[in-house]
């Protein structure tokens, strides 16, 4: 069957959940939180669905400050399977724990990020335990990126579809290929932002335009991304790309570096309230004030100044 026509059958199977069955959900999640207690039961089930792709990570080897999570289907436009959703994770938990780099790339092949979910995968875990399964797993694995120190960059090319608008709103960072798209498309599916990626769309959209976008099943082109600032860099090709990503080793001081991500995910990630979020400012703050990195950095630019003043002097 040809994409479209699976998308209408999936699509009629969209079932508005009345009241009455938000009871019998909260039954059926207690259940199966006990069924699948462990993180890796939940991953092995979706490994066990397998259908194809995969998800690799490696540090990038031009530019070590840089870890690389790639997806791997390009048959299908890097459509996520099950296969793809566990290795996701795995990639995930090594790129943030590794010590070298100060960024996660996060990227599909072959010039597209991710057309969501693999419609035949999707299909067959059409149902409660499918549903939860993988909610909790990708909903795991986007906190983790969205939480950890790493600077995390979606590179936005192609088509970033349902599914995928939540791996790249997860990000801190988007950039986009000029000509690529993003489709919010998961009402066109009969359902709603199911990769536990609902809190970034709203964070990085704004609730109105998140509400407009999800709503409409909208098909975003990158330039109106970028005017609203969901996309902070559109690039045209493969050299401007890694030349933007080269800003990113700018900062001598991983310290330093580490802190503004801190800072950041402080006042938009956890739910604190104003004063726990001040104390953290301070915190983070005073971890780097009268660090090595601190004064090395003073002295550099106290060098800076006095040859930028003789430079200035000798030229007279
Ligand atoms: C809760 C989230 C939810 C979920 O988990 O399911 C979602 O992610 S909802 C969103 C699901 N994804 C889609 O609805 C996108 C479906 N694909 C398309 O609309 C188009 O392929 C598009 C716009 C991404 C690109 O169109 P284009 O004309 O450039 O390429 P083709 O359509 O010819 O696609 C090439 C090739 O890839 C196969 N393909 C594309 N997307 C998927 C997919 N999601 N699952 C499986 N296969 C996919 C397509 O069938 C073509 O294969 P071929 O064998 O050449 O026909």
């Amino acid at each position: 069957m040809n994409t479209p026509g699976l998308i209408l059958r999936l699509a009629s199977h969209r079932q508005v959940t009345p009241a009455a069955f938000i009871h019998k959900h909260i039954q059926v999640i207690s259940q199966l939180s006990s069924k699948y207690e462990k993180d890796d039961a939940k991953e092995k089930w979706l490994k066990e669905q397998g259908d194809g792709g995969s998800v690799s990570y490696a540090r990038n080897g031009s530019n070590n400050d840089l870890g690389l999570v790639t997806f791997h289907h390009k048959q299908k436009l890097n459509a996520f399977t099950g296969a793809m959703m566990h290795d996701f994770s795995v990639a995930v938990r090594e790129a943030v724990k590794d010590e070298k780099t100060r960024c996660v790339v996060v990227r599909g092949e072959n010039g597209n990020f991710c057309s969501g979910g693999e419609l035949n995968f999707v299909e067959r875990i059409a149902s409660e335990e499918g549903s939860f399964v993988m909610n909790t797993v990708m909903m795991t694995a986007l906190k983790k990126l969205a939480n950890s120190e790493k600077v995390s960059i979606a590179v936005l090319e192609g088509s970033t579809m349902g599914g995928a608008s939540e791996i790249a709103s997860a990000c801190d960072i988007r950039v986009a290929h000029r000509k690529s798209k993003v489709g919010f498309v998961q009402g066109k599916m009969g359902v709603c932002p199911g990769w536990g990626g609902g809190r970034y769309l709203l964070k990085t959209l704004g609730t109105a335009r998140a509400m407009e976008y999800l709503a409409t099943a909208a098909l975003v082109r990158a330039e109106e991304l970028y005017k609203i600032g969901y996309v902070t860099h559109l690039f045209d090709s493969e050299a401007e790309l890694t030349e933007y990503l080269k800003r990113f080793s700018r900062l001598e001081s991983k310290n330093a570096f580490v802190a503004a991500k801190r800072m950041v995910a402080n006042y938009s990630g956890k739910t604190r309230n104003p004063k726990e979020k001040e104390e953290e400012e301070r915190r983070i703050f005073m971890s780097v004030w009268g660090h090595a990195d601190h004064k090395k950095s003073i002295q550099a630019i106290r060098d800076n100044l006095t040859r930028a003043k003789k430079e200035k002097k000798d030229k007279k």
